[in-house]
């Protein structure tokens, strides 16, 4: 029996922000880490993937040109994200729409373009899930959850959501269709919302997300550990 060709994998590197709470004088995604911008770290991460067949990277109106290099040198396409991060992921989702549908992509990742130290391994457990159901890499919650009053239940239900999160393209093109007025931090919400199985995978501790000053010299530190 012949099996169906399978569809590609897409990742969308979100970078749609302006990244201020960093309080620097550009956006926090182009600022340097060990000789490249931070977004330039997280497309390379997807872009060298054997499972990935292909980048799509969402910036901020005011950075397109700068962006418009990082992503040619790795081989990404890009689109100008909206207002707030579920904007820029039905952007995302409305450049993909023709290849979702046409089935030519048939997975679909979303990346925050402000984890740049995402590795090889986190983003090869989220594609094999991905063809399944939607999947999100967590990590267990701090130790003061374990301290606090919570029932075991409650508290084994937290943790630490990370990214990429993703699932098949269609289920996630549909889910933000009809998700009407609901705006989520998190891709697998709309998957949730939309009746989709959601299964966590094991995220990583340095995978971090650069918001503050601290986390990128925390960035670097781990950098020089590799
Ligand atoms: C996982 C996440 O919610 C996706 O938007 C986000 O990365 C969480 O980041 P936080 O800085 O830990 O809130």
């Amino acid at each position: 029996m012949s099996k169906a060709p399978r569809g590609q994998t897409v990742a969308v590197v979100l970078a749609g922000g302006r990244g201020t709470r960093m309080g620097a004088d550009r956006n926090k995604v182009l600022l340097e880490l060990d000789g490249r911008p931070v977004i330039a770290w997280s497309v390379a991460a997807f872009a060298e993937h054997p499972a990935i067949d292909g980048v799509l990277l969402v910036g901020h109106r005011d950075d397109l040109d700068v962006l418009q290099a990082i992503a040619d040198e790795y081989g990404a396409a890009l689109v100008a994200g909206g207002a707030s991060r579920p904007d820029s992921e039905r952007a995302a989702l409305a450049q993909l729409r023709p290849a979702i549908e046409s089935g030519a992509i048939d997975t679909v990742l979303i990346h925050d373009g402000a984890r740049p130290l995402v590795s090889p391994d986190l983003i090869s457990r989220v594609a094999d899930a991905a063809r399944r159901g939607g999947v999100l890499p967590v990590l267990p919650a701090p130790p003061l959850l374990e301290r606090s009053t919570m029932q075991p239940p409650a508290a084994a239900r937290l943790g630490r959501a990370q990214t990429p999160q993703g699932g098949p393209a269609t289920d996630l093109m549909a889910a933000y269709d009809n998700a009407g007025e609901y705006a989520g931090t998190d891709t697998v919400s709309y998957l949730e919302r939309a009746g989709v199985p959601v299964r966590a995978v094991d995220g990583e501790e340095s995978n971090i997300k650069v918001t503050y000053p601290p986390d990128l010299r925390r960035a670097h530190a781990l950098l020089a550990q590799r």
